[in-house]
């Protein structure tokens, strides 16, 4: 027999919060202004968490401990690190490798595999100043991936929104889930590498999301009809330093999309900063061995925002050439997502970004393509 999903406990978890969601976030900011500077060059405020009991079967009391402190993780900063993910400093290390050289070659080479206006619009290479972040030029060039579903398996039908839209624009949504992404001849191992990497990122999603249930007292597999086709991105970014005059910044102030991104920086420090909830921004360096998570506008739909999307950009002005490889587990592309609990309080200070996820927090249904959809679109200036 196949048990309901008792709610009382996710009720309980974030009643409790949207009575007092700010204690705790006020406690983080106090506490971390409190750090010596000197502590915090070496060391970072953000929480640590080890996903091994959700990755390589843990005991019930190692996974209730772990969804707890995730619970707690996202509650606050929006943005942890991450111990226990099974990938190894050395896979990492050839990941950066491997995106250096890619950035390193001529520019013929790269534009090889150039995203293009005329067909998927969202895979492929992005020179510097086609990536664009609330209007403004980021300073970077990267390649985007996403998944590729296969032909006729996505339910457009089910995206509210598209009900009333033309069909280029139809044809368009169509031709983004559709696409195929663009590999790069070289490095040679480049793809084996990357895909293999993607494909470790993946399990280290479906973990975060097995503890994310656990943490709202959900069986761990409740959240399989909503991802279990996950419509991931992901993207190897390369950053030249920003130049003092620059007009926007190497990656603007935004949040991202859906649930989990899951980030391998390399050594770089400084550049990457996130908002705290008192208003200032926390640079997360880079800590060998650990990769870095943050928390989608999705999660903030479920539980209404008591687990934050955390706004977060990239400043890199020292004059190295820093790279970073972002992965983003995502709901599958026709994924209704609701509220957890409509009898919680929104938290009042969520930023709705599209209609689709103002929908959503409002506590009515929101399809994650739609949300992708409207943010993707926005993000690339074919004109450069
Ligand atoms: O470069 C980074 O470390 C983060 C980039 C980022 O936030 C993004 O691509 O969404
Ligand atoms: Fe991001």
């Amino acid at each position: 027999m196949v048990r309901e999903p008792s709610l009382q406990p996710v009720r309980r978890t974030i009643k409790m919060a949207s009575s007092s969601y700010l204690a705790p976030l006020r406690r983080f900011c106090t506490a971390s202004r409190l750090r010596s500077p000197a502590r915090r060059a070496v060391h970072t405020a953000m929480p640590s968490l080890d996903i091994s009991p959700f990755l390589s079967g843990g005991s019930g009391a190692e996974k209730q401990r772990c969804a707890r402190e995730l619970d707690r993780a996202c509650r606050s900063t929006g943005f942890f690190y991450l111990d226990g993910h099974g990938v190894s400093e050395h896979e990492v290390q050839n990941l950066h490798r491997l995106a250096r050289q890619f950035f390193a070659l001529p520019s013929a080479a790269k534009e090889a595999i150039a995203l293009r206006s005329d067909e998927d619009f969202a895979r492929g290479y992005q020179k510097l100043g086609m990536n664009v972040t609330k209007n403004e030029k980021d300073w970077q060039e990267a390649i985007d991936f996403f998944a590729e579903a296969p032909t006729g398996s996505v339910n457009l039908s089910s995206m509210s929104s598209l009900q009333g839209i033309d069909a280029t624009e139809l044809e368009r949504v169509q031709q983004f889930v559709e696409g195929r992404n663009r590999w790069p001849e070289e490095p040679a191992d480049f793809k084996r590498v990357v895909e293999a990497y993607f494909a470790k990122m993946a399990t280290v999603g479906s973990a975060l999301t097995r503890a994310m249930a656990t943490a709202f007292g959900l069986p761990e597999n409740h959240f399989d009809p909503m991802m279990n086709d996950s419509f991931w991105g992901a993207r190897i970014i390369g950053y030249p330093a920003l130049p003092v005059d620059a007009p926007g910044l190497s990656c603007g102030e935004h949040t991202d999309y859906g649930c989990w991104i899951i980030l391998a920086q390399d050594e770089t420090q400084g550049a990457l900063e996130a908002k705290l909830p008192c208003g200032r921004w926390e640079a997360i360096p880079p800590v060998p061995g650990k990769l870095v998570v943050n928390l989608g506008d999705m999660l903030s739909v479920w539980t209404r925002g008591h687990w934050v999307a955390t706004e977060h950009r990239v400043r890199h002005t020292s004059a190295n050439f820093r790279t970073s490889v972002v992965y983003f587990h995502e709901p599958n592309f026709d994924a209704v997502i609701r509220p957890l609990d409509l009898s919680t309080v929104p938290r009042p200070d969520v930023q709705p970004g599209s209609p689709a996820l103002a929908r959503g927090l409002a506590g009515e249904s929101c399809v994650y393509g739609e949300h992708l959809f409207a943010r993707v679109s926005q993000n690339y200036d074919f004109s450069v």
